[in-house]
């Protein structure tokens, strides 16, 4: 057992018959997919809405039924992972490269639920490079504009050096940035930026947080 597999397993408590379920990405979400599937073979009935190819993958190989976002009305509820979170329930997320579709997800959902280990708990946010999601066409115009405003952004790459790619087929530049001061003015900034498609300031966007620890046991916070 670890801390993101204990996050995991208790978050599909959460999930009862009949629910469109929001379905997260990345490592954390791998073992409540994993737990998932267990009860789908016992008979739990849900529907599936996957925030990246990775989780479509995983939910078809281990039998979850699932929709694309445009043929769903609402999600009851979204389970999803994050990469830090801070006191207010505030995170960044977007680690995996699957942010935009993650944030979509979000406000379409009814409830939304955080699982994470209990390294991603911060006082503070911005220790984790910022994502931001970009239009290939001008992303180095954006880089340039955001080198300029001294955010520090570092464009991803895979293995072989090219540019990482999302699923929506757009690059991503990491913000370095070592603490966010003023998260809401970063965000709205971010959001007025042309060619800036999305960005991993995820702010009251999650209702509860689950934080596994490496022994097991789980603590719960909730958003007032
Ligand atoms: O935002 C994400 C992907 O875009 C993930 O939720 C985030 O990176 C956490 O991942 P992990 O559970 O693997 O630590």
């Amino acid at each position: 057992m670890n801390g993101k597999q204990a996050a995991g397993i208790q978050a599909v408590q959460e999930i009862s018959d009949g629910m469109v379920v929001g379905l997260g990405t990345g490592t954390t979400v791998y073992y409540f997919l994993e737990a998932l599937a267990e009860k789908v073979k016992l008979g739990l009935k849900l529907t599936g809405v996957a925030t990246s190819q990775q989780t479509v993958e995983l939910a078809r190989k281990w039998g979850i039924p699932m929709k694309p976002l445009n043929s769903v009305q609402s999600i009851d509820l979204t389970i999803d992972g994050a990469d830090e979170v801070s006191p207010d329930l505030d995170g960044i997320k977007g680690g995996g490269g699957a942010l935009l579709y993650e944030k979509l997800v979000a406000v379409a959902s009814k409830k939304r639920i955080w699982i994470v280990d209990a390294r991603k708990t911060v006082k503070q946010l911005g220790a984790f490079p910022l994502p931001v999601e970009v239009i290939p066409f001008s992303w180095k115009q954006i880089n340039r504009k955001l080198e300029n405003r001294g955010l520090h952004p570092v464009l991803r790459t895979q293995k072989d050096g090219s540019p990482f790619l999302t699923d929506a087929r757009h690059y991503i530049l990491d913000l370095h940035l070592n603490t966010i001061e003023n998260p809401s003015a970063l965000a709205n900034e971010l959001d007025h930026l042309p060619g800036l498609v999305e960005h991993g300031l995820f702010l009251g966007m999650t209702d509860s947080v689950i934080i596994g620890y490496p022994d097991g046991h789980i603590e719960r916070l909730e958003r007032h």
